[in-house]
């Protein structure tokens, strides 16, 4: 049987939410990533457990059909392939510092001097775009120090908590780009693996989606009832059931996460009680 072959990180920041997304869509997967393959259970699928920064080449090739990845690391290496979908985790930013002391604003005020980093393709762009040069040191790791130690004017790095600039004495200048994990698809990628990226695509549809919105339950007294409907922005319409005690109802809807404590708040200045939430597991819209 043919299996769609997908690349998961093999340790690192992503693994674990990328193994958690996968078992939420449903796939169980047999073995653990100490070894460097493993098959699904209940769908056909293959995982390939690999560096994070090797998965852009394999999707190229072919090796893979689709994978689990940092968006940054595709602008860096694979900037023609296709995103899919993306996952919402490991959100983060890859910005330009400089030493607090630095009078630089911005990559501009980087022309003619020194840049460390890991990510010099995205940072060539950019400085194509700016219609600058600078002098790229390419390293692999521990970028935030190079300043300190004299190897460079500034640093293009991922900024997460900005914890990792804070500790090194530097400081954002610039946000090239926003990042976060997406799935990526190989442009050789087969019709009837196509067909099951899109099952894939469904799955993780409904299950981000759910976790976008909670369900709420409760109760109110019937005549505040046309107030707090108009409170609930709801996916349609709210669902009322009728209460044992004469007079209540229960509603129940869906609230976006971003709106919850607001309309919680709302909900009980207008009279809602008992309110229940709990979270959901799949939206299928
Ligand atoms: N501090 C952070 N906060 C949030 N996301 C991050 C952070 N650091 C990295 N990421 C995201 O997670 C991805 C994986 O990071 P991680 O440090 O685990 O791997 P790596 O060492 O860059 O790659 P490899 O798997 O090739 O060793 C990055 O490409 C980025 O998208
Ligand atoms: O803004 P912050 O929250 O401090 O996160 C940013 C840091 O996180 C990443 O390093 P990581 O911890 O993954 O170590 P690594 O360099 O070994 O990959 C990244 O390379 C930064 O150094
Ligand atoms: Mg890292």
């Amino acid at each position: 049987m043919r299996k769609l072959k997908i690349a998961v990180q093999k340790s690192g920041r992503l693994h674990d939410d990328s193994m958690k997304i996968l078992k939420e869509i449903g796939i169980s997967i047999d073995n653990g990533k100490d070894q460097l393959k493993a098959s699904a259970r209940n769908f056909p699928l293959e995982v390939f457990y690999l560096r994070n920064g090797d998965i852009p080449q394999y999707l190229k090739d072919g090796v893979v059909d689709a994978a689990i990845i940092g968006e940054n690391v595709l602008i860096e290496k694979g900037n023609d392939l296709n995103i899919v979908e993306r996952l919402g985790f490991s959100k983060c930013k890859v910005s330009i510092a400089v030493p607090k002391s630095s009078k630089a604003k911005n990559l501009k005020d980087l022309a003619g001097k020194r840049i460390a980093t890991s990510y010099p393709n995205t940072v060539n762009q950019f400085l194509q775009r700016e219609g600058i040069e600078a002098n790229l040191h390419i390293i692999n790791g521990s970028v935030e120090i190079a300043p300190n130690i004299g190897l460079a004017d500034g640093i293009c790095d991922i900024v997460s908590s900005g914890s990792t600039l804070f500790k090194n004495g530097l400081k954002e200048i610039q946000v090239l780009l926003n990042s976060e994990a997406v799935l990526a698809t190989s442009p050789l990628l087969s019709s009837e693996n196509q067909e099951l990226v899109g099952k894939l695509q469904f799955r993780l549809r409904s299950v981000l989606k759910g976790r976008q919105n909670k369900y709420v339950l409760l109760n109110a007294p019937n005549d505040k009832l046309d107030a707090i409907i108009k409170i609930l922005p709801g996916m349609n319409s709210p669902t009322i059931l009728p209460l044992a005690k004469e007079g209540w109802s229960s509603l129940h809807s869906v609230i976006n996460k971003n709106d919850f404590w607001n309309v919680i708040d709302e909900l009980k200045l207008n009279g809602a009680e008992g309110i229940l939430v709990c979270p959901i597991e799949n939206m299928v819209l």
